[in-house]
Formats: C-alpha cells, structure tokens, sequence
C-alpha cells in the first residue's frame, strides 16, 4: 500500500582513484575509499550495493571496513558500468546534437543494447519511496551517478551526458511518497584533503 512506503535515502559514490589498467584501485585510491567510509561510518546502512569491476569492489570492501556496524556488501550489474540512455539526434540541442552523440558512440554496440535495461532495472531496484527508511549505499561509476541525478530532477534523459562526478565523491539523493525526488549533497569530497580531490574529474576548475 502506498501509505506503507517510507522515504529512501539513497547514497551514491564514484569508485575511488582506479589504476589505468583496470586492476584495482592506486595507492591514492585507497586511501580516499578510507577516507570516505570514515565519513560515513555512522550512517546506518542496510547494504552496501556495489558493481563488478574491481575498481568498484575495492572501494566498497575499503569503506565497509570503516563503518561502525557490519553491513553487507552485495555485488550487483546494475551498479555496474554502462550507458543507461542513448538519445536521438532530434531530441538534442542541434549547436551540441553531434558532440553528444560522438561521445555515446565510443561505446560498443552492445553497450548501446543493453546498458539502457540495465539503467531501467537501476531505477526501479534503487530510487523511489521504499519499504524501510534504513539508507543504502551505492557504489558506482561516473555514468550511472549522472543517471540517478538527472532522473531524480526529472531532467530530459539526454542531460545524463552532461555531468561528472569525482572519485569518492559522495551524493544523496532523498525519495519522499508524495513529494518530487530530491538531491541533497551532490559530488561532495569535504572528507578528503586538498591533494585528494578532483581525481577521475575532466579538466578545469578545481574550486
Ligand atoms: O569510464 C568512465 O568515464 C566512467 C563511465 O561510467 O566510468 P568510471 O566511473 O568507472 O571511470
């Protein structure tokens, strides 16, 4: 029953600091994974949900170390790694139309097929109003944060494009029964010092 739903607080971080060849995360990576789980180990999680690759998996095993209470790590594809939208030219701004979409074709054609399902099943297993109030962190990539944040202000689906987020950056994106989804902290990194910051963010001003 829709009375029964409580509000979700959903947290969501980018993998920490990754090695170029993809095989975990760099010296600097674990230490802002620590980092990040030291703030936030008072928050009571349910789950810690986290996607495959090692990158993702090695943050989420080093903020789970820090957190106060035990919280189980499930591994799941849908915090994984993917293109959750493919637009079509005539829904885009025609002066950025074929940026956009040089950018989105770099992915392989699977890629393309199947990353939208996957991004569909995210929405509906991690945002909305939910049965029990206890937050859940979600440890991820770039894309899929972009994803969560445009859907939650109810951006044309196309804007996923246009964000980036930084490594260990923290956002929180708040779903109330019977109001509008909120986002409530976005690409945060105040628990990381000035030399730890930025990393996995395109270049430009480090504010
Ligand atoms: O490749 C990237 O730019 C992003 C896409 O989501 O991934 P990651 O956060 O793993 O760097």
């Amino acid at each position: 029953m829709p009375g029964d739903q409580r509000t979700r607080y959903l947290y969501v971080v980018r993998h920490a600091e990754a090695l170029p060849d993809g095989s975990g995360l760099t010296d600097r990576g674990r230490e802002q994974a620590a980092l990040l789980g030291r703030r936030l180990q008072d928050i009571p999680f349910a789950t810690v949900h986290h996607g495959p690759l090692p990158r993702a998996v090695q943050t989420a095993q080093l903020v789970k170390q820090q957190l106060a209470v035990d919280v189980p790590l499930e591994v799941s594809e849908l915090a994984g790694d993917y293109v959750p939208y493919v637009p079509k030219k005539d829904e885009l701004p025609t002066d950025s139309a074929d940026h956009l979409l040089r950018f989105v074709q770099q992915s392989s054609p699977e890629e393309l097929e199947h990353g939208p399902e996957l991004a569909r099943l995210a929405l509906a297993r991690f945002t909305g109003p939910a049965d029990s109030e206890q937050p859940e962190l979600l440890v991820t990539h770039n894309f899929l944060i972009a994803w969560l944040v445009t859907q939650a202000l109810d951006a044309p689906p196309w804007r996923w494009l246009t964000l980036a987020h930084c490594n260990a950056a923290l956002t929180v994106l708040r779903y109330t029964p019977g109001r509008p989804s909120s986002v409530l902290v976005y690409n945060d990194m105040q628990h990381l010092p000035a030399a730890l910051r930025w990393t996995g963010f395109p270049p430009g001003p480090r504010v």
